[in-house]
């Protein structure tokens, strides 16, 4: 079933350019150049219930607008919006029961509330019945120990706990549609595996549609089937994380680590790099990177020759990293 449909969605907003200095503010009250800014621009999507898509692209894409405009905080300029059969900036206190919203950034909780006044006070705002409100807090208790911090003010919380208490204050009225926005932001490398692993066991209970955007790849490799990548306000690429690198992620790295007193002459890769133009080598400190395209060049013949000439300890041979390719894609385009 579909739970958002979008349809030639567009924002548009304009700016007032100001030239600099104190005489660009005088002069800007006169004339100042207007710039539209196209936001978002012609995005057409829909998205069905119980699905994790990430939503990603570079810094100013439109991730944020396209969200804002999904959760009825911004009205379109033009085009169609709907979620779960309602468009959201005509019926926000509808559309607010249906959806949960997390920013990474910044906390929705009351700060100087202890944790479970925040949520009672949820309770009460999204009428939640005494059973429901029961059984869930006790499940996310157990989910993310909720306990050891439960009753501390939220300005307290260290940055992990805070981000757990927004999830679980998100989810509490069983939304529908869950927005993450960049939910693992500023953690440690546990903290972040902890929450992604939080949140596909509640996307397995509650099938709670999710739509997630963010910089760390991880995140999308590990819980995400589905991308859409926007630049400039259009979607350049809607598909399976597979398939982004299956056609993308044609790189190949081979990490040789050298004997100490080893030598090693790097004009061999001469006349692989006729084969490869993009075959780049780096040595620093005996460790030997190769990185090539594997469809111009087999392993073997990396390998072959550095082995011939030199005493090898290590040998790590390894694809692009996802973070290579979507950075390559931002930069060339698709
Ligand atoms: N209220 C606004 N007024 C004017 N321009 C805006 C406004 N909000 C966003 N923009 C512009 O629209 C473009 C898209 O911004 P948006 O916040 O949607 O990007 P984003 O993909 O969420 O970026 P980031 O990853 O940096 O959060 C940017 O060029 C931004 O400067």
């Amino acid at each position: 079933m579909k739970i958002i449909k979008v349809e030639n969605l567009k924002k548009e907003f304009i700016i007032y350019e100001k030239e600099p200095g104190l005489k660009g503010v005088i002069k800007s009250f006169y004339n100042a150049k207007k710039i539209v800014k196209k936001a978002v621009d012609d995005v057409s999507f829909t998205i069905q219930q119980g699905e994790i898509v990430g939503y990603i692209g570079p810094n100013g894409a439109g991730k944020s607008t396209t969200i804002k405009m999904l959760t009825g905080i911004l009205t379109p300029t033009s085009g169609e919006v709907r979620v779960d059969g309602i468009i959201p900036y005509q019926k926000r206190t509808v559309n607010a029961k249906k959806i949960g919203v997390v920013f990474g950034q910044r906390t929705q909780l009351w700060w100087d509330l202890p944790l479970i006044e925040s949520f009672t006070v949820l309770k009460e705002i999204y009428q939640i019945s005494d059973a429901d409100y029961k059984e869930r807090l006790a499940y996310f208790s157990a989910l993310f120990g909720l306990d050891e911090f439960i009753k501390q003010p939220v300005r307290q919380l260290s940055l992990g706990q805070r981000m757990k208490a927004d999830i679980v204050a998100s989810l509490l009225h069983n939304p529908k549609l869950l927005f993450l926005d960049e939910p693992t932001i500023g953690l440690d490398v546990i903290a972040k595996e902890n929450i992604r692993k939080t949140l596909k066991e509640i996307h397995e209970k509650y099938q709670t549609t999710i739509i997630l955007t963010t910089h760390d790849l991880a995140d999308i490799e590990e819980l995400c089937d589905r991308i859409m990548m926007i630049d400039q306000g259009k979607i350049i690429y809607d598909g399976s994380l597979e398939t982004i690198k299956a056609k993308f992620g044609s790189k190949k790295i081979v990490c040789f680590t050298l004997k100490n007193d080893s030598e090693i002459d790097l004009g061999v890769f001469e006349t692989l790099k006729k084969k490869d133009p993009d075959l780049t080598v780096s040595l620093e400190n005996k460790a030997l990177t190769v990185i090539f395209n594997k469809l111009k060049i087999n392993v073997g013949d990396i390998i072959g020759p550095v082995l011939k000439q030199t005493e090898v300890l290590d040998i790590d041979i390894s694809d692009d990293h996802l973070e290579n390719i979507i950075k390559a894609i931002y930069k060339n385009g698709l």
